[in-house]
């Protein structure tokens, strides 16, 4: 038995759209009992032996047995992966066009413990020289990674393609679908390369020169080339200087031309291309700063090689206002096929916060970029920002990153400390779309570790989260301008709230553009959402987005003749059972239906 709304649809009368409200204001549906019809659809199976156990993502799932990639949190939390595991992925054939494609880990855990337990959170890996090989890339696509991130700071773009074509491959080949994340390099001022040196210790007491000059050979003793030609201008002796946002820390003691002598105050380890911040009189000082370009002519080339090579985001850095959002996604949409590119504002600046609205309105997700963040505002300062800046997303409809430092010392250690995980779980308490691993999947020694930490974590918060009945009761502001937006937003808060009040398995959207999966995604319910999209495009991209698990199908307007297709495909595969409740809401129909599977 089928339980349904619909309602008549003005995006596909624009005519209608004008008449007054009123018009829509009456109940333009109908609600039907109706059985529903049972057919049965041919299809091409996916799946390849089931018999080996599928990874297990939940913390305390019963299922759960020793695996080689164990960590930590939890006697019984599962590791990444088990090796007899990895060899189902591998074995794994998709891309039948009149069946459905899902990724092979999100199959698997959905069969193993159902919808109710499948992760919410999405997780974030920067790639480097500790996850750049197909092995280690497929190690973390096993392990839930759902986007890669490729750090234009570092490497050469030959690297970052071979990367690329990898995480490619593995999607292809795997049945994966793992999205691609380009990060800008931006111009704030940084140290240079260190001359190939993989890092330079400063001790304290001892004179540094930083100059603009850059070296011909190797580096002198005790020299760091700064990227900023108006460096040695700007500084005044008495200024103090913040490497890495005060990892390390100088004072300016005199001037020579380019070159600026400084006494370092706070020891440390000086990295590659690491940051550069001054402060006088306890403030940041950015006049100089304020002018640099925030796409430099270095990144409109890397974001030339994004567009050529396919990515799926590209995260901007040291965004200042909305105009550069603006001026780059014009320039996507007229080089590549548009609205294929999702632009990630980053908030890590000063700017960025005093001008948050109107940044992220302009953007497709914004990212909590604490590392320059924390260089930029006092340190305290940042949790209230982070709080500040997802909630501004979460109204906005924009997914929101939470990135930096969140397991740093599982750079070094297999195991993070008491603080990381208290930090890792306020971010998924404050219901963050998407986790970020920077240094501790990129080049250090437990990058496989770290991601089980994020995904333990967040499975665990998740369910206290649920278990705790904590369904949002602050109100969402509306954001829609058209009235058919309006519509479309008022059936996703309905669907979410209808899931959360009569404990439905699963919401099933049926969208396009991916809009109507955010908006049910904006809603945080109880149950995950089964996003189904017909572009493979669209769905890499929603796998930035909370709770959503994308599927590309391929569907026609007729809901009934959708829902019989993705039932029989998805039972087929064992992923649902005859009697689950679902909620099913779709952008071509504006409709909502309640109803058990048949
Ligand atoms: N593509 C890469 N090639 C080499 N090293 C990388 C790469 N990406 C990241 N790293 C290393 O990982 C560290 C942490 O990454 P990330 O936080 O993204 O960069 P940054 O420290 O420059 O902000 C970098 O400092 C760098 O040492
Ligand atoms: C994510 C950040 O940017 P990047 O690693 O590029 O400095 C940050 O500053 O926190
Ligand atoms: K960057
Ligand atoms: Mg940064």
């Amino acid at each position: 038995m089928s339980q349904s709304i619909q309602f008549s649809t003005p995006s596909r009368t624009p005519h209608l759209l004008n008449l007054p409200h009123s018009q829509f204001n009456r109940p333009l549906s109908s609600i039907s009992f109706r059985r529903f019809p049972l057919t049965t659809i041919k299809y091409t199976s996916i799946r390849a032996s089931s018999s080996s156990p599928s990874p297990s993502p939940d913390l305390d799932s019963s299922s759960s047995s020793s695996s080689s990639s164990q960590v930590l949190l939890s006697p019984n939390g599962t590791g990444a992966v088990k090796s007899d595991e990895r060899s189902v992925v591998a074995t794994a054939v998709t891309t039948d066009t009149a069946g459905i494609e899902v990724d092979t880990v999100t199959e698997a855990e959905l069969k193993e413990n159902g919808f109710r337990s499948t992760r919410r959170t999405k997780l974030i890996c920067t790639i480097g020289p500790a996850t750049c090989g197909f092995d280690q890339l497929e190690a973390l696509a096993v392990g839930g990674m759902n986007v890669a991130r490729l750090n234009m700071c570092h490497g050469t773009r030959d690297w970052h393609r071979g990367v690329i074509r990898s995480v490619r491959r593995l999607n292809e080949e795997k049945g994966f679908a793992v999205a691609i994340m380009m990060d800008t390099e931006g111009s704030e001022i940084h140290m240079g390369d260190l001359g190939g040196e993989s890092s330079a210790k400063a001790e304290d007491g001892e004179i540094w020169t930083f100059t603009v000059r850059a070296f011909d050979s190797s580096r002198p003793e005790r020299t760091i080339s700064v990227s900023y030609d108006g460096f040695a201008e700007d500084v005044r002796v008495g200024d103090e200087l913040l490497v890495d946002g005060g990892m390390v820390r100088f004072e300016v003691i005199e001037k020579i031309g380019p070159d600026v002598k400084c006494l370092c105050t706070d020891p440390g380890l000086l990295l590659p291309r690491a940051n550069l911040t001054f402060w006088r009189d306890g403030s940041l000082v950015r006049e100089r700063n304020a002018m640099l370009p925030t796409i430099s002519s270095k990144d409109w080339l890397d974001i030339d090689f994004g567009i050529a090579e396919g990515v799926d985001f590209i995260a901007v850095s040291f965004v200042k206002s909305a105009e550069v959002i603006n001026h780059l996604k014009s320039y996507l949409a007229a080089r590549s096929r548009g609205g294929e590119i999702g632009v990630i504002a980053k908030i890590e600046s000063i700017d960025s916060l005093t001008n948050l609205e109107e940044i992220i309105l302009a953007s497709d997700g914004a990212m909590v970029a604490r590392g320059d963040l924390g260089a930029q505002i006092p340190l305290e300062q940042v949790p209230a920002a982070q709080q500040r800046i997802v909630q501004v997303c979460r109204g906005l409809n924009k997914p929101v990153i939470v990135a930096s430092q969140l397991l740093e010392s599982m750079i070094e250690y297999p195991t993070p400390t008491r603080a990381e995980v208290a930090d890792v779980s306020e971010a998924v308490r404050q219901r963050s779309d998407a986790l970020m691993l920077s240094g501790e999947s990129a080049m250090g020694q437990f990058p496989d570790k770290a991601l089980t930490v994020l995904r333990t974590v967040s499975l665990r918060i998740e369910r206290w989260w649920r278990e705790e009945k904590r369904h949002e009761s602050v109100p969402l502001q509306a954001i829609g301008s058209t009235f058919s937006d309006k519509i479309s937003e008022e059936i996703c808060n309905s669907a979410a709230k209808m899931a959360n009040n009569l404990g439905v398995d699963a919401v099933f959207v049926y969208t396009t553009s991916g809009h109507m999966a955010s908006l049910v995604s904006r809603c945080r319910p109880d149950c995950p959402i089964f996003a189904f999209t017909t572009t493979t495009s669209v769905r890499r991209r929603l796998n930035l987005q909370w709770g959503l698990i994308p599927f590309r199908l391929s569907f026609s307007d007729d809901m009934e003749s959708n829902l019989n297709k993705t039932f029989s495909l998805l039972k087929s595969r064992g992923m649902i059972k005859s009697g689950d409740l679902v909620i099913a809401v779709s952008d071509m129909l504006q409709s909502i239906q309640v109803m058990n599977v048949p």
